[in-house]
């Protein structure tokens, strides 16, 4: 089993060694218009993703970066093991879209139920996934968090090219020429479908100030029923703190630095007046009134 779990930090080792030649410049490239890392995506993978053939009890997780997607993938395999007793350990980068090609042949052996993370939108999903009926939670988290913590992870991974100042990120992140694209673009996207059967939506934040309940949500989305005590004892294992000491065995190096601060409210160490007030018009023209804006809590999680 330690052997198996190095794999993954093997995995994420080679991608950290592959990122240091690279200037931001040249970190990414587009497929079917949206940007993404050559660090860890290709045209090719893109390809043969369109042919996953997706199980009915995949519990398919969408995020946009930097939304929490490790947290709630331990979540997930939290849940399936306290209440199957099943264990599987993930050797592949946990994103379906990151990888070689041939990942997905290696996925055909996972048994189920397989968790397949993914910060793609809803159009670019693998079309099996709706043909099959496989169930999507999609996790959302403030769009000022968001930018602040993609902002700290490219700066304080020394292996990935960091930018010269949080102005010129900002720049970058507002108009969508970051990893994965516009955060905007995919919470529109996402907003479409998020009453879509099947599909559920859930927020870093209000992980944050239930976890237990969060938890509970998701599992009888999923179809699982755990008792109160294995909720809490999964709710105690996905605290911030438990997480982030486990980090370093879990993903290496870069496991403290992508379990960073966990915390809400952190963009006001980073954002201008006018910063804030610019993504508060961005969010506004995109999302006001949608059913998004009101899950998000935005007036309470992204004003000063
Ligand atoms: N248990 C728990 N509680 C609270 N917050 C948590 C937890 N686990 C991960 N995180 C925070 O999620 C942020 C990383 O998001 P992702 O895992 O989606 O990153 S990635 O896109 O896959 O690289 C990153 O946010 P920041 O701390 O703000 O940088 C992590 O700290």
């Amino acid at each position: 089993m330690a052997k198996q779990q190095n794999k993954l930090t093997d995995e994420i080792e080679k991608v950290l060694e592959k990122s240091k030649g690279f200037s931001l410049k040249d970190l990414l490239f587009f497929y079917q218009g949206t940007p993404y890392p050559v660090t860890v995506c290709s045209a090719e993978t893109f390809q043969a993703l369109e042919n996953l053939e997706a199980r009915r009890d995949d519990m398919v997780l969408v995020s946009y970066p930097k939304c929490g997607a490790n947290w709630l993938i331990q979540l997930l395999n939290d849940l399936i093991f306290t209440t199957s007793q099943t264990k599987h350990i993930n050797t592949e980068l946990p994103f379906i879209e990151c990888g070689d090609p041939e990942k997905y042949q290696r996925m055909k052996q996972f048994p189920s139920p397989r968790i397949l993370a993914t910060h793609l939108h809803y159009d670019n999903l693998p079309k099996s996934i709706f043909k099959n009926k496989a169930k999507i939670l999609v996790l959302f988290r403030n769009p000022k968090d968001t930018a602040a913590s993609f902002f700290h992870f490219y700066n304080n991974v020394t292996e990935v090219p960091s930018y010269n100042s949080w102005d010129e990120f900002f720049s970058e992140f507002m108009s969508g020429k970051v990893s994965w694209g516009s955060y905007f673009d995919h919470a529109v996207t996402w907003n479409k479908h998020i009453e879509d059967e099947n599909v559920m939506i859930i927020t870093y934040e209000d992980l944050k100030e239930n976890l237990a309940s969060g938890v509970k949500q998701i599992a009888e989305f999923f179809g699982f029923s755990p008792t109160a005590e294995q909720i809490q004892f999964i709710a105690d294992r996905g605290s911030f703190q438990a997480m982030r000491e486990k980090s370093q065995e879990i993903y290496g190096s870069v496991g403290p630095i992508l379990f960073r601060k966990g915390a809400v409210g952190d963009w006001k160490n980073l954002f201008t007046e006018a910063q804030s007030q610019e993504m508060d018009a961005k969010f506004k023209e995109c999302l006001g009134g949608t059913k998004l804006e009101a899950n998000l809590k935005y007036d309470v999680h992204c004003k000063a």
